[in-house]
């Protein structure tokens, strides 16, 4: 038999936090499509939780046709035995190379999308590989050149213009080629991937006030402005510079289908307030689907059974949906 659903390859993420417990929640729903967890089978089995006990954990070879009540997971075997809560950096490659490879099974064509449940940044650091995030992982990976972070739930989407950079780094970081391909990504995959025909983005200041007329600060005058109006005379549907502080009152973001920040935490503090536990992130510009959890491995939960897994289903149908619009 073969299988007839797009197959979702969905990373467990850091072996001692909560991704291996949410990922097996996920063989309790018909998606639409076949799930498959990659990460280690014993380890996810161990975590099954009162729920997911009726479930069977099935080593997925590829072409195996997805059954119901069971947790399909391609075997991928950590370096060391593995205690809830307890990071260890002899198990960092093996978080890779669930990244690694979905990522090449993505490209291939072999998984329509992949869904990434949350790693440790800096237990993989400490093994000594530099990696900042799964964003600019993939972009390397794919050899993408430039992709935007953007993350959706409760009603906002917010995408940055830097991600995971010292916030010391981040004025240097905002160039006009960085902004421009940021807002030609975001255009782009609003429409492609969202269905928004014509998007409208508020794309806020980096500085108090907007600058206040360049007394705080000149980059919204020297970079911002600039971009923004050059982009408006191809027709895009640009507001701001916007005062992050107010960019995000009720009325003005009726004006728009998505925020701009120019950094993480101007953006995604505001978001996590209004959406956490249901918010996904989202990878855009990439040539596959890349869509994952709005929380982080959350190792005082890990092996508790208390994790919501609400963000990693809104990850999966986001994923789920764009794969059903086919503009992946
Ligand atoms: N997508 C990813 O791979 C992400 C990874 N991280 C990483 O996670 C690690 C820990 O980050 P933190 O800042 O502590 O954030 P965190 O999200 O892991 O934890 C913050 C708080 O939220 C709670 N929480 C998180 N997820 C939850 C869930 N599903 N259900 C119930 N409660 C939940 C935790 O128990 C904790 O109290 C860091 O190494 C960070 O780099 C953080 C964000 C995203
Ligand atoms: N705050 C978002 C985050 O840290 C997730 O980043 P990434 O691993 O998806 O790049």
């Amino acid at each position: 038999m073969v299988d007839s659903q797009p197959i979702v390859a969905v990373t467990a993420g850091e072996p001692a936090g909560i991704g291996p417990e949410l990922c097996a929640h996920l063989a309790l729903r018909d998606w639409g499509v076949h799930p498959v967890v990659l990460g280690d089978a014993g380890l996810i089995e161990s975590r099954l939780g009162p729920l997911d006990r009726k479930l069977r954990v099935r080593e997925w070879q590829p072409g195996s046709v997805g059954e119901a009540g069971t947790l399909d997971v391609l075997h991928l075997p950590l370096a060391r035995a593995c205690h809830p809560g307890r990071v260890d950096a002899a198990n960092a490659a093996h978080v890779l190379a669930m990244l690694d490879r979905a990522t090449d099974g993505c490209m291939s064509g072999e998984f329509a999308a992949m869904v990434t449940a949350p790693v440790h940044k800096a237990v993989i650091n400490e093994a000594g590989i530099a990696f900042s995030g799964h964003t600019e992982y993939l972009a390397e990976r794919t050899g993408t050149p430039r992709v935007v972070m953007m993350l959706v739930g409760g009603g906002l989407r917010v995408a940055l213009v830097t991600t995971h950079l010292p916030l010391s780094a981040v004025p240097a970081a905002i160039t006009p080629a960085v902004l421009e391909d940021t807002l030609r990504i975001l255009h782009r995959d609003l429409r492609a991937r969202f269905g928004l025909e014509e998007p409208r983005i508020l794309v806020a200041g980096l500085n108090p006030h907007a600058g206040e007329g360049g007394h705080m600060g000149r980059e919204e005058i020297d970079i911002i402005e600039p971009v923004l109006a050059r982009l408006r005379a191809e027709g895009m549907q640009l507001h701001g510079p916007l005062p992050a502080d107010t960019v995000f009152v009720p009325h003005t973001l009726e004006r728009g289908d998505a925020v701009l920040a120019m950094y993480h935490d101007q953006g995604l503090p505001v978001l996590k307030y209004a959406s956490f536990g249901g918010g996904v992130n989202i990878t855009l510009g990439l040539p596959i689907v890349r869509t994952s959890v709005d929380h982080g491995t959350a190792l005082d939960l890990a092996g508790t059974g208390r994790a919501d897994p609400g963000s990693l289903f809104a990850a999966m149908q986001l994923a789920v949906d764009i794969v059903g619009r086919g503009h992946g």
